[in-house]
């Protein structure tokens, strides 16, 4: 079946709710069209609103069913490109749903407001892999939904000790929970107090605190998992193997080395160091902070990396407690090995020419790999007999690749899911240009440095730049490298040279859980006048949102702070002339990374160029990291560097036709 024919060319109500449509247009601009995969979704994912729905729920309720007998809950993968709109695409069925449910559920019981009976409760979840995506994803749909009044909230690790202090360990006792004999622990979201977007802050609360509403949690697995059953929660698992267990994983993680990202992805689960992980210390849990018996929407973001060996445990554990709390337990399986995503990579970049390889082993031969690498202590075999999991809500994967172990899993597991694909699935963005710079085999960072002054001098010939008559901004410059320590050098070296830059690996200092200032400058914020906007004020538009009975829900400090509905949004004055601000020597124009910032973040359209120094470790990596520029149809260019002739070229010329077969 084509599902690619007449689909909608507009953002129009119906089918979207009118609220929505006005903040679609204020988000993106008012001349709008969805991308391929939003009218996809539009045309079938989207709950049509009919005219007067919003208005007459009476009429609506009485055809409304409880959870138990509702039809079978919908499995959907949408599958495009980079930057082609996948966050708007699944982000307006679901909130458009929420809000058609909760008025047709208001009148079903008129007399008890929906929001005082949720409390913590939300009824859809988020999931994405790094903490850094999960605020961005958060930001855009309160954007969203400034006039259909959801609320959303970005649970990260942010503002929460990661140890519990030596109060807290005390009131435990040994192995105790915190949340009984410390006293009632309650939930409630401090919006403003810390100058951030919408933290998730635990405060001890007298008896009959209301609990403040929340529709739609964004965040990490691994964070959402601490959310549900208490920090902590995951250190039965790492103890259950004892002291001997620890030691294996302490010296696996070790081996691991700089290569890896290990400390990038908030995956669970986690290794814990020092005095956290001795036993005792270690026992100690947090009381679960938020039930799952009211989601009825999942989406799960970035599919094959929530899906891959790092992540799938705590994916499928949240799912299947999702599935628990709902009333209709679906058994958190072992999987077989023919549907396991293949272990990461391991010391060095696998060189491409071996996927073939790996590709041609038999199951049998995989088993035996698996059963041996580090970090996979027992290879098991799952059921022989594969029953699909029929979780009891909407589940939404989303993704710009889809490898075939997760197609092969989704078909297995998921048969009816509907497959919302674009056609230029697995290529380039149409927008993005290729440049191979030949590396030399000398000094690679000077070649890199050179290119960068390329890259502005063109600028400055296009009248972009510093000086008084300028057209616009410097171009910024996103630069992947393999290693951590490749990131430090090559900061370093540019630094020397006088170019100012931002060095950010998966263990950087300056990557802060509780805030995304450390990109500041080069991500995109939701919108119109997003990429003026200081990051700080990604939450006051929240703020600004809440009917009056939530702000009654803050606590006096968190009030006191608040920013009087007047003054938002709050436009911060930036004190840096231009003329300074333009200069790649005087603020950073280059952030150097590697692939953990890769996935789903949207940067700004300043970003024009990604530089690739190293070999990427497989095309599904460059396409990720190559999608940072060239989005939503803006012109951008990724420039791979390599060594194109002579003794050792072989590999890049091997990637480079690999390169052209991705360029549409
Ligand atoms: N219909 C549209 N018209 C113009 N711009 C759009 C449209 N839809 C989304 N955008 C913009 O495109 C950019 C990329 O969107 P988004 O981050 O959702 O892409 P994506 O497909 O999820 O990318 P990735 O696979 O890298 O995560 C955003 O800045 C978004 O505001």
């Amino acid at each position: 079946m084509d599902l690619g024919n007449d689909l909608p060319t507009n953002f129009t109500s119906p089918p979207l709710l009118p609220g929505l449509v006005n903040c679609v247009f204020d988000v993106l601009d008012k001349l709008a069209t969805p991308t391929k995969i939003q009218a996809l979704s539009l045309k079938y994912l989207v709950e049509p609103w009919t005219a007067g729905q919003e208005n007459t729920p009476e009429e609506d309720s009485m055809a409304v069913s409880t959870v138990a007998d509702r039809q079978p809950y919908k499995e959907y993968l949408l599958a495009s490109e980079t930057g082609s709109g996948k966050s708007i695409a699944y982000l307006l069925p679901m909130l458009q749903a929420l809000k058609v449910s909760e008025v047709r559920r208001l009148a079903e019981n008129a007399a008890t407001p929906i929001a005082s009976k949720r409390g913590l409760n939300p009824r859809a979840l988020v999931l994405a892999p790094t903490h850094e995506l999960a605020r961005q994803l958060s930001a855009t749909a309160k954007a969203l939904v400034h006039e259909v009044k959801l609320r959303v909230l970005c649970a990260s690790r942010a503002n929460l000790p990661t140890r519990p202090g030596a109060e807290e360990r005390a009131a435990a006792g040994k192995g105790g929970r915190r949340g009984s004999s410390a006293g009632r622990m309650k939930a409630l979201m401090s919006f403003a107090d810390d100058g951030e977007m919408g933290e998730f802050e635990v405060k001890e609360t007298g008896p009959g605190t209301p609990a403040f509403p929340v529709d739609v949690v964004v965040g990490t697995p691994m964070k959402l998992m601490e959310m549900v059953r208490g920090r902590g929660w995951d250190r039965d698992v790492e103890f259950a193997g004892g002291p001997a267990a620890i030691y294996e994983m302490e010296k696996r993680e070790e081996a691991k080395g700089d290569l890896s990202d290990a400390d990038s992805k908030d995956k669970g689960p986690k290794r814990r160091r020092g005095r956290d992980s001795i036993p005792g210390v270690g026992e100690w849990r947090s009381s679960p902070e938020m039930g799952l018996s009211q989601v009825e929407w999942v989406i799960v973001d970035e599919a094959d990396v929530l899906f891959d060996s790092d992540f799938q445990e705590t994916t499928r554990m949240l799912l299947a407690d999702i599935a628990k709390a709902r009333g209709h337990e679906v058994p958190f399986i072992t999987l077989p090995i023919g549907l396991l995503a293949p272990a990461p990579p391991k010391a060095e970049p696998v060189p491409l020419s071996s996927r073939a390889k790996e590709k041609a082993k038999t199951a049998e031969e995989q088993e035996t790999a698996i059963a041996k690498a580090p970090g996979k202590a027992v290879a098991k075999r799952g059921p022989s007999v594969i029953t699909p999991l029929n979780y009891p809500f909407n589940l939404l994967l989303t993704s710009a690749s889809v490898p075939n172990w997760l197609s092969k899993y989704l078909n297995a597991y998921h048969p009816s899911l509907l497959r919302l694909v674009s056609p230029n699935l697995h290529h380039l963005p149409k927008s993005l240009k290729t440049e191979w710079v030949n590396w030399s085999g000398g000094n690679k960072s000077a070649d890199i440095e050179r290119r960068l002054r390329k890259v502005w001098a063109a600028d400055a010939a296009d009248g972009l730049g510093p000086g008084p008559e300028s057209l616009g901004d410097m171009s910024k410059v996103l630069i992947f490298c393999n290693k951590n320590s490749h990131v430090e050098d090559l900061g370093t070296f540019l630094e020397e040279k006088g170019i100012k830059n931002i060095p950010l690996s998966a263990k950087s200092d300056t990557r802060k859980r509780g805030n995304s200032k450390h990109l500041e400058g080069f991500i995109r914020l939701p919108g119109r006048q997003a990429t003026e906007q200081p990051l700080d004020d990604w939450s006051s538009s929240w703020v600004a949102d809440e009917d009056a009975e939530e702000e009654e829900m803050l606590s006096v400090k968190a009030k006191a702070k608040a920013a009087p509905r007047a003054l938002v949004p709050i436009v911060k004055q930036n004190i840096e002339p231009p003329a300074v601000k333009n200069d790649p020597m005087n603020v950073p124009h280059v952030m150097i990374t590697t692939s953990f910032l890769s996935r789903g973040l949207d940067f700004s359209p300043n970003v024009k160029h990604v530089f690739i120094v190293d070999d990427p470790r497989s095309m599904v990596d460059f396409l990720h990291r190559a999608g940072r520029t060239g989005r939503a149809g803006e012109n951008g260019k990724v420039v791979i560097f390599g060594k194109m002739a002579g003794r050792g070229s072989q590999q890049s010329q091997r990637i480079k036709k690999q390169v052209k077969a991705l360029v549409a």
